[in-house]
């Protein structure tokens, strides 16, 4: 399902001279016989930050499960552009490509998806699992506690660096999944509802410099966020699903009052680019 392309394809609008990093065609997913996407196609660009809204059940966290390939897709195509992934046509379909994507690839879960007991250090560090066995007696690398030292900085909790997760509060432990995300340097960024449990000002701190990061490095970022005022400060670019549909889709300036009721009544209504 997961398609390597050497060279950029402009398969949908994207702001300005974007071309897209990852773009999904006609994407279905059906569970327990009931269709959760249907024909879902967009793209997502490099240094752009794409935000999915929609009402409870549209099928964001769906859509960016498939993005990060926890959920198989049941029909369409994924398509990577700009992985640095020299894949032929023969290798696309194949595990190794989604593999490849998610080396490159982090994830905000909703729910922190942090171990209680360990110290906030050591969960970031689970970011680089593979560079040393969790269970293993020996020191994790210099540059992955130099790597998760920082991201812990840049989150604001560097100080609390060796208490328990167990001991932080729901957004103190939001802003360690944050820097776990970050710690690697990801080149696609994907964020389940990850401000959701922050106050109104450190949400938007903390999404602006998730902005300025994929502005500054190009990450592809893509954010679920139910905070309509937040999607529009932070958006370039705004995808509203309704029942598992894309009915908005284009700049976030022109996402008006319309566009946000169309998004968010039962019927859906195509609008946007
Ligand atoms: N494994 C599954 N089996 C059956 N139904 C599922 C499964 N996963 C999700 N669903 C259903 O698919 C629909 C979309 O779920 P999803 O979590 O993607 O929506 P969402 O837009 O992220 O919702 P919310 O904003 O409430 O988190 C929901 O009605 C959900 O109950």
């Amino acid at each position: 399902m997961l398609h390597f392309v050497p060279n950029p394809v402009a398969c949908w609008p994207l702001p300005g001279p974007a071309t897209p990093a990852l773009s999904v065609d006609g994407l279905c997913v059906t569970r327990g016989g009931r269709q959760i996407l249907r024909q879902v196609s967009t793209a997502f660009a490099a240094g752009v930050v794409t935000v999915v809204v929609g009402p409870s059940g549209a099928g964001k966290t769906t859509l960016l499960n498939v993005l990060n390939g926890l959920v198989e897709p049941t029909g369409g195509e994924v398509f990577a552009h700009d992985f640095g992934a020299p894949h032929g046509v023969d290798s696309l379909r194949s595990s190794d490509s989604w593999a490849a994507l998610r080396q490159h690839t982090a994830t905000i879960f909703q729910d922190h998806a942090l171990i209680g007991r360990l110290s906030a250090l050591d969960n970031v560090l689970l970011a680089f699992a593979e560079s040393r066995h969790p269970l293993s007696p020996f020191p994790w690398p210099r540059f992955a506690r130099e790597a998760a030292a920082k991201a812990l900085a840049d989150v604001g909790l560097l100080d609390r660096a060796f208490d328990r997760v167990e001991n932080f509060s729901g957004g103190e432990r939001q802003r360690i999944g944050i820097a776990r995300a970050l710690a690697r340097g990801p080149r696609l960024l994907l964020g389940d509802e990850p401000f959701s449990s922050l106050d109104q000002p450190l949400a938007r701190r903390l999404g602006q410099d998730l902005r300025a990061l994929a502005v500054r490095d190009g990450v592809t970022l893509v954010l679920v966020l139910h905070q309509i005022a937040l999607a529009r400060a932070l958006a370039d670019r705004i995808v509203g699903l309704n029942d598992g549909r894309v009915v908005f889709d284009g700049p976030a300036e022109i996402f008006d009052a319309e566009a946000e009721a169309s998004v968010f009544t039962s019927t859906p209504n195509t609008k946007g680019s």
